[in-house]
């Protein structure tokens, strides 16, 4: 028997630079990482999560549908089933009570654990075809593949519901508001996931959500695809209460971006293995350009302000990389155990070496005390490539009058401006398919994504209440200080205490990334 509760959470008032109202935001239990420098939250109370237990500690946490704030509401024949491509399809229709688990390595006795609605096709569907006006949007950094979902989404929306009035929000946020909008329709978007970026165009800050629901409801529109990072996801949530308080047939549905890979609950990002994958072309360069010099040093900066998850995929896929330098494992310059002592014995034994660095690593080594934020309120980070590319050069050339041969090499924008791989391209079409089948269904106030290889339906909160960083007790760090011969800066002590932070939500994983066990 299953018992559905619903679940008072904390609540946080946010308040964004650019909107003069406030707005009621994140419903999370966790307190925000350090990295996360989103706009100053208040303690408010008040979210209401969606929580059905079962038996053997089943729970659910469920995602808001349109008929938990409007009464009656009537639904209608999923139109896929009359159509020929699909209607061929055995069990097409996901069945109403499916749900993903989020741990999947259990012990007989463990608890069931947290679920996600499984997302997919339902029976019935709460838009009629004729009435649906969707639109879409695309916020904060670029990332590959962002094309590709626009595509689509209008050309599912447009080949399974025959919905056929899509309109793209240009500009960000902020395009709701203060610019026109572009009719998209499958001719116009065909081949654009060809192209690198977004077609919408994008950008940071601007979120004002009193403006953002006006303009939603003076256009009539009643689904509204959101694509973008957590900032993103954030705004997408203070958007679904106030659609909510108003009491609209609206829809709000996420799709989460990043290229960091920092968000977290699902799998893996659009667009990760798209970006690693390029980045091997500047780690190869930085290997061949080092192994041609006496004592040539590579050094290449990716991407990953807060989590090192490309400098990481990239260092080990490449095999070239000596060190690998991320947000999360601190590391120093002088001393046993330090860089330079490492960088002297590489160079003795190999004669060259290749270090990667992620943009966010080694900040706090960095003198300069600089406390800018960009217009979304994220801290705005100094080129540590740069930086730590000067101390080497000080360091060998001048103090220890070696010659070296130095070459930096940052591909960051190229690494995220170009179009996605083949397998994110398919990854991007389930995740517009998936968007597209919950809200005709009715569902709202949801990410969608991939949790264990299934595609779910996630609560806002859950993917805002916390960035998904690399766990360097992991695995899969050890695999890089392995593949490496880097020395891990973790003394024992600091295992134990890591280890003790980081707690695996199943005690029985030896981590909670699951791109990484
Ligand atoms: N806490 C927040 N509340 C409301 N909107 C936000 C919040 N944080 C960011 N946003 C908005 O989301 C958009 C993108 O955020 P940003 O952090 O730049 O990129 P990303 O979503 O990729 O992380 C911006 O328009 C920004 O104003
Ligand atoms: O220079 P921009 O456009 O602000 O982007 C830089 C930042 O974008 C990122 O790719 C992440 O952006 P998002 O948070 O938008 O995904 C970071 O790695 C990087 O610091
Ligand atoms: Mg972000």
């Amino acid at each position: 028997m299953k018992k559905i509760s619903i679940i008072t959470a904390p609540r946080f008032r946010c308040f964004d630079p650019a909107n003069s109202h406030p707005s009621t935001s994140i419903p999370t239990n966790h307190s925000q990482s350090d990295g996360d420098a989103t706009p100053d939250m208040a303690r408010a109370s008040g979210y209401q999560a969606k929580i059905v237990t079962g038996d053997a500690g089943y729970v659910l946490e469920d995602v808001p549908h349109l008929s938990d704030h409007i009464p009656d509401l009537p639904t209608y024949p999923n139109p896929l089933q009359y159509n020929p491509a699909y209607s061929v399809v055995k069990q097409y229709f996901v069945n109403d009570d499916d749900t993903v688990a989020q741990q999947i390595v259990v012990h007989k006795n463990s608890p069931k654990g947290t679920h996600f609605r499984r997302a997919g096709p339902r029976q019935k569907v709460y838009f009629e075809s004729d009435n649906v006006q969707a639109c879409i949007v695309t916020c904060g950094g670029l990332c590959p593949g962002i094309n590709t979902v626009i595509r689509e989404i209008v050309c599912g929306l447009h080949y399974m519901y025959g919905v056929n009035k899509v309109l793209g929000i240009e500009g960000g946020y902020r395009g709701f508001y203060s610019r026109n909008t572009i009719p998209l329709t499958p001719k116009t978007v065909n081949d654009i996931h060809k192209r690198g970026g977004t077609i919408l165009g994008t950008s940071r800050g601007g979120h004002d959500t009193f403006k953002i629901v006006e303009s939603i409801q003076d256009r009539g529109i009643n689904q509204v695809y959101i694509i973008g990072g957590d900032g993103t996801q954030k705004g997408a949530s203070v958007i679904f209460e106030e659609i909510k308080r108003r009491g609209l047939k609206v829809a709000v549905v996420g799709i989460p971006k990043t290229i960091d890979n920092d968000i977290p609950v699902i799998d893996k990002s659009f667009g990760f293995d798209t970006a690693v994958e390029e980045a091997q072309r500047a780690i190869n360069a930085a290997h061949v350009e080092a192994e041609s010099f006496e004592n040539g040093v590579g050094v290449v900066k990716l991407m990953g302000r807060y989590s090192g998850f490309i400098a990481m995929y990239a260092t080990l896929a490449s095999r070239d990389v000596d060190c690998c330098l991320i947000p999360e494992s601190p590391f120093y310059l002088e001393g046993p155990g330090g860089l330079f002592e490492y960088m002297e014995k590489t160079l003795k034994e190999n004669g060259h070496m290749v270090i990667v660095i992620a943009e966010g690593a080694g900040q706090e080594l960095l003198m300069s005390s600089m406390d800018q934020q960009d217009a979304s309120g994220n801290k705005l980070l100094q080129d540590v490539g740069l930086w730590i590319s000067q101390k080497i050069k000080d360091h060998f050339t001048k103090r220890k009058n070696i010659v070296i041969n130095l070459k930096y090499i940052d591909p960051t924008y190229m690494i995220r401006a170009i179009p996605s791989i083949a397998s994110d391209n398919v990854y991007c079409t389930l995740l517009a398919h998936s968007a597209i089948h919950g809200a005709m269904a009715g569902y709202t106030g949801f990410t969608v994504g991939p949790v264990n290889g299934r595609h779910a339906y996630i609560p806002f909160y859950r993917v805002i209440e916390r960035q998904n960083k690399v766990v360097i007790t992991d695995r899969m760090w050890a695999r890089v200080l392995s593949a490496t011969n880097q020395p891990s800066v973790l003394n024992p002590r600091d295992v134990i205490e890591a280890k003790k932070e980081e707690e695996p939500e199943s005690k029985l994983l030896d981590g909670n990334n699951d791109v990484s066990n």
